[in-house]
């Protein structure tokens, strides 16, 4: 969206408060909404001092800072240089640095990272806020754990994904296509709408634990 300055120095650089943190953002390169400060504040409640939260389209950090007050650890990734610049100062700027591990790559890349790691057995909780296209990145989790020993230890995180629907039934079309995407029967998903973002277009956000059939399948030779 192009804004424009109407009064002041030239700039969109500015401070935001919201919930009590601070965050420094470029409304010239960087993603900001103010009007889902609720949504976030409501999905934070349901983080806790055991958790490990993964946010895959941080952005300049509204979600994964304040995580970062409640939780173990955090690991935030954005693609967009700005965004990931932003999120680090403001992980300075409200003292959570210490807690929060930043990536800047694509958000399939970091998933497959991430998961390949060491982190992976520690990881409960995974943010997808890219609305638009966010299901696209979830074939990023089949086989996530194929290639571990079977006696290992596993966690299989509860992903946090949101996506917007015109449908006349929003949360039967956005359940069809997380169940297409992971390409599994049924998935139990726990589903909420979040805002009407313009007349007859719901913004959702669903909530599941990923399958162990997700993350044990086999990965198809062109993935
Ligand atoms: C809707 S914003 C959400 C930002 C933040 N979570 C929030 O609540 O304000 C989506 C973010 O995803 C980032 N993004 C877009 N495509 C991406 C990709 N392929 N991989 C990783 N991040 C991406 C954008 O740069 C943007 O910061």
């Amino acid at each position: 969206m192009q804004l424009e300055v109407l009064a002041g120095n030239n700039s969109l650089v500015t401070m935001l408060v919201e919930n009590g943190f601070r965050f420094n953002v470029d409304l010239a390169t960087v993603y900001w909404n103010s009007k889902l400060a609720t949504e976030r504040q409501r999905l934070l409640s349901g983080f806790n001092f055991k958790d490990v939260v993964c946010d895959v389209f941080a952005g300049v950090g509204p979600i994964c800072i304040p995580a970062a007050k409640i939780v173990k650890r955090v690991y935030a990734n954005d693609l967009n240089p700005y965004a990931v610049d932003y999120l680090e100062r403001n992980s300075v700027l409200n003292k959570l640095e210490k807690k929060i591990e930043v990536f800047n790559m694509d958000g399939r890349r970091f998933i497959d990272a991430m998961f390949a790691s060491q982190k992976a057995h520690k990881i409960t909780q995974v943010v997808m806020n890219l609305p638009n296209d966010a299901t696209e990145f979830l074939d990023a989790f089949r086989g996530i754990y194929r290639d571990r020993p079977e006696d290992a230890k596993f966690t299989f995180p509860k992903i946090h994904l949101y996506g917007f629907s015109k449908a006349r039934d929003p949360e039967f079309d956005f359940h069809e296509r997380i169940r297409i995407a992971l390409a599994e029967v049924a998935v139990n998903v726990e589903m909420r709408r979040v805002r009407l973002v313009a007349p007859g277009k719901w913004m959702l956000c669903a909530s599941f634990v990923l399958p162990e059939s997700v993350a044990f399948a086999r990965r198809s030779p062109n993935m």
